[in-house]
């Protein structure tokens, strides 16, 4: 059953993707990972977030296989806002998330990390938004907040090739804090959280607050455009395509159309 578990120590929670065997982000586990800041926002005693994933990945991102389920555009559109509500949630959460990545973080996956608000990453993992080769774009506000981080060149590079680039990469072009051994992942980022929960709930609170305001003002006009261009692109015969040859393990054929 794909569920976000979590457990709280120490004032630090720390969240567990447990999704096999991709962690992939389905429509289930976004709920999940609602619930869960739900509860750790009534939760007064915790001042730090350890977000990661079980098994092999952090996140292979949105579940490619439920995409066969919808049927309209709206669906599509609703999805994708469904993503882009909750990931802009935790980007203006109160209580700091650092995201403890190792494996991979592929389309909703990179989404998500990004919308956190420290990335500590392996310097092996893969970083990328793929969505192009199966046909369709990012749809989790991923075409909006990569180029935050690693500007607009860079961005087009990675969404339009859908190549995703590694950890030691991924730092030198802003996209993660630290890149560090796999083995270090999880410790450096529970490190990182035992030091902000050592501080002032007071001092955490205002920043939490204050650092968004550093946001453009276009990003939510952004991110509406992209939920309706993610519904279109559905309609198109390449996604479907796209989405089949994944299932199927084979290359897609596009007809641009
Ligand atoms: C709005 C948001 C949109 C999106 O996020 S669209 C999705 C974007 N993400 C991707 O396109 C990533 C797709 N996955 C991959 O590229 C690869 O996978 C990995 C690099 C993550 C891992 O590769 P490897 O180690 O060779 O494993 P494997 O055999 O490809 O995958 C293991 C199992 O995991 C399933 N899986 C992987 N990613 C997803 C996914 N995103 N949604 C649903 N299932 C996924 C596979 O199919 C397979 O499953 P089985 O063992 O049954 O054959």
């Amino acid at each position: 059953m794909a569920v976000i578990n979590y457990e709280v120590k120490n004032q630090i929670a720390v969240l567990t993707i447990q999704s096999p065997p991709a962690n992939a982000l389905s429509v289930y586990l976004l709920n999940s990972l609602e619930d869960t800041l739900d509860k750790i926002e009534n939760d007064t005693s915790v001042k730090a977030i350890v977000l990661k994933g079980e098994g092999k990945f952090f996140s292979a991102g949105a579940d490619i296989k439920e995409f066969t389920s919808l049927e309209s555009a709206s669906d599509y559109q609703s999805l994708s806002e469904r993503g882009q509500k909750l990931f802009n949630r935790i980007e203006h959460f109160p209580i700091p998330v650092i995201a403890a990545i190792h494996g991979a973080a592929l389309g909703g996956g990179l989404e998500l990390a990004m919308a956190c608000h420290i990335r500590i990453g392996a310097e092996n993992a893969k970083f990328g938004l793929p969505e192009t080769t199966l046909g369709i774009i990012p749809g989790f506000a991923g075409t909006q907040r990569l180029p935050r981080f690693v500007g607009a060149a860079k961005a087009y590079e990675m969404i339009l090739s859908g190549q995703p680039i590694k950890g030691e990469e991924a730092k030198a072009n802003g996209l993660l804090n630290q890149a560090v051994d796999e083995e270090a992942v999880f410790d450096t980022a529970y490190s990182l959280a035992e030091n902000i929960a050592a501080k002032s709930r007071v001092s955490i609170n205002a920043v939490m607050k204050l650092v968004p305001y550093a946001k453009t003002e276009q990003f939510q006009q952004g991110v509406q455009e992209e939920a309706k261009a993610f519904a279109d692109i559905f309609g198109s015969e390449d996604a479907k395509e796209g989405v089949q040859a994944f299932i199927e393990k084979r290359k897609p054929e596009f007809k641009d159309k």
